[in-house]
């Protein structure tokens, strides 16, 4: 007893250190930013920009140094050669720049997460503090000596990872950066170039992953990524909430989440199209499909147009407009932005049939002029614009959607009943499926030219003029107290015009943004044409893909990653697999992997890291169920029924600070369920209860009612299933009820009326 208190004592003192270094930091920072802005806004405009600049700065450091609080440091090694390291949410030198706490993701902490006893990678103790607050509570120690039979396959910092997976779900995901296992630590430091694809199971980790590896590659690389940016795309808005605490926690902020709906700048997708519909929206072929559409809008006449100007007769020939149609392409630049050579071209040929009508060359200067008395010209304009219709890629598709003519001439490879089921009303709202159609159109028309030029080149003066006066302050040496920076990122902060952006949101704002990584997760559900769009935005390949091909819900997603991959990445990219689950009870993971297997599903192994007593119940309520004929009879499941279910683990999961259930149901039923529970609340847990619960927003309730493809990602301490049969039959097959079976950390209660589909019984 005395040698754990006396190591309790001996952690606490070193805990303490780092924490009142810590909070000297934050000082430290803290004054520098007072002092910056007492200074106010006086001065020339650079010393006001360069404050800026330095405020922003501090702001980020104590934004980064607030985020490290909570467990601050949680592990320590004791190495074979004598010294001692611990390790930590950040790194932390003393005033002699003597390391006093190692940053997870520096090469110094992998030994923590990757050493076993087979590979001790010169670690001959690992302990994993376990601190409440500013408080050590308990110390876990793993002796990494090379006595023969020790299992490595044994989990590292059992204590502290079983502790993690068994405590109450708040709604928001938390980081794993104490408990990462070696599987998973292998893909987070894999190299930043080329495509990763991460396969794994329900609760393997892979979005805990995802997150720490975009923190990894940021720390690692951070002088390529902090000026192009990581993009992070997730399959919803409800999911990118869960997870919007991971990387703040690990200090990082500047990464763009978004999902495919919200990722051209612009368009708000909010539709959702039926299985068919996304299906074939999601196709290569739009490619083409959309090619041919802008094609249609460079036109030759029917007939030749007469026109009259300024008292002259001109003729707009057919021939001439072929040949300046054909003078643009060969330019090979987006239609829009080819109109320009089109027009100078049309006008040119009609500047030539004055030369002829007043017999003889004619000065720069009278082409010029006749040249802009064409152009002003409506009748010349109309017959300009018909032959090369300036065209945004909003109009392009909602015609190509509402004008069936249109559709037909340019998709000959969809059948007519393909296209009789994209047709839609004009002013329908977008949907996501819509948005890598459009981002195609944006590809090929490219914006009007002559302004965008002209924006351009006075956008590079400046940014010209502002990195050579960052490059100026930064070897003035006044920037030396800031964080690391370089001129380009300093450059954008100092930018006179408009709002001081980050880099997150620059390229969020900006379609034809490169990222230098990408991350994707639940990729599964991605079509190919939905693929096309984000590799756009990452020419380098450098991407981290994670999913599960067996959860894939969506008709124009991946089955075969190598199938589904290849059009679009050829062979270009690398499989890792997770093959432990840390969400799900092992009755419940291996029940889910039956199922799953049965259905013809292609799952990944999956070996659940723990079990938990009683976690699957399976309630009958159908014709003939032995022990529930006093409940029901038919082949419905109750509401009531599932109501009490659901009362009975709010009472066990749901407290104030934590626990959440869920009733996963049908699509058909959510409304009727969620009116019912709501209605029995008071009466099952409460009226405070009750009202504390109906108080909160959706994407934070504790108690709450989904059909199964809104819990995609997500997981609950608790889950009620409702007729498993029924979900397997909706739209997304039995890979919906593979995700909602594997949602529960704790409990999953199956209600049921009809008989449970295959696998379910051993
Ligand atoms: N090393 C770890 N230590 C502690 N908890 C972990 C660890 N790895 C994963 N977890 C936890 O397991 C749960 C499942 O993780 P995550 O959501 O990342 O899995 P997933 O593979 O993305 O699941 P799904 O396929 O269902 O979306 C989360 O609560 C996560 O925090």
């Amino acid at each position: 007893m005395t040698g754990i208190r006396d190591e309790l004592a001996h952690e606490q003192t070193v805990v303490d250190v780092l924490y009142a270094r810590l909070d000297e930091l934050r000082g430290a920072a803290r004054d520098r930013l007072r002092r910056v802005r007492r200074a106010g806004a006086v001065g020339t405009h650079q010393n006001r920009s360069e404050r800026d600049a330095f405020a922003t700065h501090y702001e980020d450091r104590m934004a980064q140094l607030d985020a490290v609080e909570d467990r601050l440091a949680f592990g320590r090694l004791d190495l074979q050669e004598g010294t001692t390291r611990y390790v930590g949410r950040i790194g932390l030198t003393d005033d002699e720049h003597r390391s006093l706490l190692t940053d997870w993701r520096a090469p110094a902490a992998e030994a923590f997460y990757r050493a076993t006893a087979l590979h001790p990678h010169g670690v001959e103790r690992r302990r994993h503090l376990v601190t409440k607050g500013r408080s050590v509570t308990a110390v876990e120690d793993e002796v990494l000596d090379l006595s023969a039979d020790v299992d490595t396959d044994s989990l590292s910092g059992e204590g502290a990872l079983l502790a993690a997976m068994a405590a109450g779900r708040t709604g928001r995901m938390s980081d794993i950066v104490a408990t990462i296992q070696a599987e998973q630590d292998r893909i987070i430091r894999s190299e930043l170039t080329g495509a990763l694809v991460v396969q794994g199971g329900p609760g393997t980790g892979k979005t805990a992953v995802a997150l720490h590896r975009a923190a990894y590659l940021l720390y690692a690389h951070r002088r390529l990524l902090e000026r192009s940016g990581v993009l992070l795309v997730g399959p919803s808005s409800s999911f990118l909430r869960y997870i919007d605490q991971v990387l703040p926690s690990l200090g990082e902020t500047g990464v763009v989440s978004t999902t495919i709906a919200d990722l051209l700048p612009g368009v708000r997708a909010r539709a959702h199209d039926e299985g068919a519909v996304a299906e074939i929206k999601g196709r290569l072929v739009w490619r083409e499909i959309v090619r041919r559409a802008v094609r249609a809008r460079e036109r030759v006449p029917a007939t030749d147009v007469r026109v009259r100007v300024e008292g002259h007769d001109f003729v707009i020939r057919r021939r001439d407009i072929r040949d300046a149609i054909a003078h643009a392409r060969r330019a090979h630049k987006p239609h829009n932005a080819a109109r320009a050579t089109f027009v100078r071209d049309a006008l040119g040929r009609l500047a030539d049939q004055y030369r002829d009508l007043v017999g003889g060359p004619l000065s720069p200067e009278d082409r010029a002029s006749v040249m802009e008395d064409l152009r002003g010209n409506r009748d010349v304009r109309v017959a300009i614009n018909l032959a090369w219709f300036p065209i945004t890629p909003e109009k392009l598709v909602e015609d190509l959607f509402a004008k069936p003519h249109r559709l037909e001439e340019a998709a000959p490879e969809l059948t007519a009943a393909d296209r009789a089921l994209l047709f839609r009303e004009p002013g329908s709202p977008w949907t996501e499926s819509d948005v890598p159609i459009l981002d195609e159109a944006a590809d090929l028309l490219g914006e009007d030219d002559s302004l965008a030029q002209a924006e351009a080149r006075a956008r590079a003066t400046e940014r010209a003029a502002e990195v050579e006066y960052a490059r100026s302050v930064l070897s003035s040496g006044a920037a030396a107290t800031m964080i690391q920076v370089d001129a380009e990122t300093l450059a954008s902060r100092f930018a006179p015009t408009g709002p001081r952006l980050t880099t997150a949101e620059r390229a969020a704002a900006d379609r034809a943004w490169t990222y230098g990584h990408v991350v994707v997760d639940e990729a599964q559900e991605l079509s190919p044409l939905a693929w096309r769009m984000l590799v756009r935005r990452v020419p380098t390949r450098s991407l981290t893909i994670v999913g599960d091909v067996a959860q894939t819900s969506s008709p124009a997603g991946a089955r075969s990653w190598a199938a589904h991959l290849r059009p679009i990445l050829r062979d270009g990219w690398r499989l890792a697999e997770l093959t432990v689950s840390y969400r799900t009870p092992a009755t419940v993971a291996d029940t889910a992997q039956r199922v799953a297997v049965a259905a013809g599903l292609p799952v990944s192994d999956l070996r659940a890291a723990r079990d938990v007593t009683g976690s699957l119940t399976v309630v009958g309520t159908g014709r003939g169920e032995r022990g529930t004929s006093s409940r029901s009879v038919g082949s419905t499941v109750p509401d009531d029924v599932v109501v009490t279910e659901a009362l009975s683990l709010a009472k066990e999961f749901v407290g104030a600070e934590a626990g959440r259930v869920a009733v996963v149901a049908p699509a058909g039923r959510v409304t009727g369920l969620a009116d019912a529970l709501t209605a029995a609340l008071p009466g099952g847990l409460g009226a405070d209860e009750a009202a504390r619960l109906t108080a909160q927003r959706p994407e934070d309730a504790q108690v709450t009612v989904l059909e199964p493809r809104e819990t995609k990602g997500l997981e609950f301490d608790a889950v009620v299933l409702v007729e498993p049969a029924e979900v397997a039959e909706g739209s997304g097959g039995t890979s919906d009820l593979y995700v909602a079976m594997t949602r529960p950390t704790q409990r999953l209660v199956v209600v049921h009326a009809r008989d449970l589909p295959e696998g379910f019984e051993q």
